[in-house]
């Protein structure tokens, strides 16, 4: 039996979130009635037009940012509403959730086997430890050789391979990326998707990817659709149309 048949279960879902920003004296309304699960060992694409609240969803199912309304479940578990303090979840994160965005965000001053072994200094991982897994890890993405340089040192491919490196360190249960292929030539971008798929299907990660990027329709289980704060579609992917015709 492949990895891909077990049962999957909710490991987050925001029920009926929405979201309003104050934008100086206006109102901005980035999402409205949003209900979507994640699942442990799905790979979900979201898309849509620019300013639809894809990212709003990922900061709002990420526990970074609070809903105006509706709540955020964890395995079922009301976890987050528009009252939570969210730095009361900063451990929950940690260990839960990985994060992946547009930009790397590396810490400039340390060297990016430091940029990933602190993840894991953070969660209590003593540093011997924690550098060789550090050292592991960018070895999976092709940066072995690059291990003691520093971001700037860097071309913008490889910090965000370190970005996601970092993200993947303390085997997070969620991973939600934000077009983490956007700064990646095409077989690299294809290689970050790969690793997602894998996370899925082997590690039963739940894995969210917002992108804009058509190529990477295939690799998914299924695609979301936005539109204007809302989930105008969501249809499978080719991974799981793949699987259908098994
Ligand atoms: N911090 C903020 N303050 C004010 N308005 C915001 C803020 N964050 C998002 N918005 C607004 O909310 C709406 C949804 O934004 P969001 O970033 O979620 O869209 P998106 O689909 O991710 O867009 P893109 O594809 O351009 O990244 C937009 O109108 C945006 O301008």
């Amino acid at each position: 039996m492949t990895a891909q048949f077990w049962p999957s279960h909710v490991v987050m879902e925001v029920r009926n979130a929405s979201k309003t920003y104050l934008s100086g004296a206006n109102e901005v309304r980035a999402l409205t009635d949003m209900t979507l699960a994640l699942k442990s060992g799905e790979l979900t694409g979201i898309v849509g037009p620019s300013g639809s609240g894809k990212t709003t969803f990922l900061m709002i199912a990420g526990l970074l940012e609070p809903p105006t309304s509706g709540t955020v479940h964890f395995r079922d578990q009301p976890i987050a509403n528009a009252t939570t303090r969210l730095n009361n979840l900063r451990d929950f994160r940690r260990t839960h959730v990985g994060f992946i965005f547009q930009k790397a965000n590396l810490i400039p001053f340390l060297t990016a086997v430091e940029n990933v072994q602190i993840a894991l200094e953070i969660n209590d991982v003593r540093p011997k430890q924690a550098k060789a897994r550090a050292r592991e890890l960018l070895a999976q993405f092709g940066l072995d050789h690059r291990e003691n340089n520093y971001p700037s040192q860097l071309s913008g491919g490889e910090q965000q391979r370190v970005s996601i490196a970092r993200a993947l360190a303390n085997d997070p249960v969620m991973l939600l990326a934000d077009e983490p292929t956007a700064a990646l030539d095409g077989s690299r971008g294809r290689q970050v998707m790969e690793v997602f798929r894998t996370l899925a299907d082997v590690h039963r990660v739940a894995v969210c990817v917002v992108t804009h990027d058509p190529r990477w329709s295939d690799i998914f289980d299924r695609i979301v659709e936005m539109s204007d704060g809302r989930v105008v579609e969501v249809r499978p992917g080719g991974a799981m149309k793949a699987r259908l015709q098994v």
